[in-house]
């Protein structure tokens, strides 16, 4: 057919077979793949293979920007919106209107209705250039009630002196929840601002139980097991240490119980608080070779039980649900005790962990926070985001630099949405 002068090229071709085969498989990939681009965008003049260089910068911003498209997307597919600004104005209307201790919830007891009908009086909004800014004044301290004292160390037993050692008196709220706490029985829920004193809420708590296997100048450790449930191994191993600490007046012996430190079963037999987490105490209370463990219990603390509405909301509850049933099928007290940051829906959650409403729920908002916490938030308007992330980044520095708390504030705390965002960028 090719005639005998291509000999040569036939037999070029036979021995360059396979890079041939090779070369006509790649270009119909290429074909094939600018079909498709062509169908979604203006065609353009292609020059071999493209090569695009990025600094670490803009990879960098790349990455944040398609992570955000798909946010977005997420959201708007979920129909989330962002807070409106109509809503976001009523609020700041009213709390133009409002006077200093309206909406103060702090009773510390029993039901009261909590709902954001406006932000604390004193709220201010500016619009800057791309960006704007919303400041929220320190909520004032609650003033004292006529009856509201606080509890002297030294008016207590000698159960509860041992381990407040150091201590002059309870604070405000450990004095409103210590008659419940400490001379009855019943389930409690307290809601309280960080820095409220949780932890020697918990103490009360475990001293009244402590109290109950006294009998005659003597500490019955057997009788029973308190059950400390904290978020986090790194939390569980601190409750531990305080807890061990100023138990050990009492002889009392507390161990950490996590999945990274296991105890023996004779380590459990001497020990009478365990300090664990919801994880592993879910995985303990579901083997019916430790049940001998779970029926010494007599009381279960559960620390920040505000996470029930988190990703591990469900091991706490099933943790819940499975003690609220040995309760019931064995009629046996254990009493629970749930500490949680100020959560709207305190009501239901002290449903859920069976506390009467009237005598075992407390609830305490910010005008009880032992340091007044003033408060301003930063909305970046700017869509382009090269430009957002510059501007972010001179607010926060002007914020640093310019602020006249520089002169009252040590340390600073940067609260940034992505973790990306916290290390420096390329220039
Ligand atoms: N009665 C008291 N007298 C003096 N200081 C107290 C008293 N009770 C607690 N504190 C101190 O208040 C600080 C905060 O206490 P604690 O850590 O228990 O608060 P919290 O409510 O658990 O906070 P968070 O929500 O951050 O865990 C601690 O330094 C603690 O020593």
């Amino acid at each position: 057919m090719v005639g005998d002068g291509a000999f040569e090229i036939v037999q070029d071709l036979l021995s360059h077979r396979k890079e041939l085969g090779d070369a006509i498989q790649h270009g119909l990939t290429i074909l094939k793949s600018e079909k498709v681009s062509s169908n979604n965008q203006p065609k353009m003049p292609t020059y071999g293979t493209q090569v695009t260089i990025q600094t670490e910068y803009e990879r960098q911003l790349d990455k944040i920007k398609r992570k955000e498209g798909r946010r977005a997307k997420r959201g708007a597919e979920n129909g989330m919106n962002d807070f409106g600004a109509d809503d976001f104005s009523s609020l700041l209307q009213a709390s133009e209107r409002k006077q200093p201790f309206d909406d103060m919830i702090g009773t510390g007891e029993g039901e009261s209705s909590f709902q954001v009908t406006s932000l604390p009086q004193g709220t201010t909004r500016k619009h800057m250039k791309g960006y704007e800014e919303v400041k929220i004044p320190p909520t004032p301290t609650a003033p004292l009630g006529p009856n509201e004292k606080l509890i002297e160390i030294r008016e207590l037993d000698d159960i509860a002196q041992a381990a407040f050692q150091g201590y002059k008196s309870l604070n405000r709220v450990q004095s409103r929840i210590f008659q419940a706490t400490y001379n009855t029985n019943e389930n409690i829920l307290v809601c309280a601002p960080t820095g409220a004193g949780k932890t020697n809420i918990a103490m009360i708590a475990v001293l009244h139980e402590v109290k109950q296997h006294f009998r005659e100048g003597i500490l019955h450790k057997n009788e029973f097991k308190i059950v400390y449930v904290a978020p986090m191994k790194a939390l569980a191993a601190e409750v531990t240490a305080t807890f061990g600490r100023r138990l050990s007046p009492l002889n009392l012996v507390v161990k950490e119980l996590t999945g990274d430190m296991q105890l023996t079963r004779s380590e459990i037999e001497e020990t009478q608080m365990i300090v664990t987490t919801p994880e592993k105490w879910d995985v303990i209370t579901r083997k019916s070779s430790d049940m001998a463990l779970s029926m010494l219990v007599k009381l279960i603390i559960i620390d920040e039980v505000h996470l029930l509405n988190d990703d591990r909301g469900s091991v706490i509850e099933t943790l819940v649900a499975r003690t609220l049933r040995q309760v019931e099928s064995m009629q046996s007290m254990i009493r629970i005790v749930g500490l949680s940051a100020t959560l709207p829906t305190y009501k239901e959650v002290a449903e859920f962990l069976r506390v009467n409403a009237d005598t075992g729920l407390f609830y305490f908002d910010s005008s009880y926070r032992p340091v007044p916490l003033a408060q301003q938030y930063i909305g970046i308007t700017e869509r382009d985001y090269a430009k957002r992330n510059d501007l972010f980044n001179s607010i926060c520095y002007d914020k640093r630099l310019w602020s006249p708390l520089n002169k009252v504030i040590k340390h600073w705390f940067l609260y940034i949405p992505a973790r990306i965002q916290g290390k420096p960028l390329e220039p």
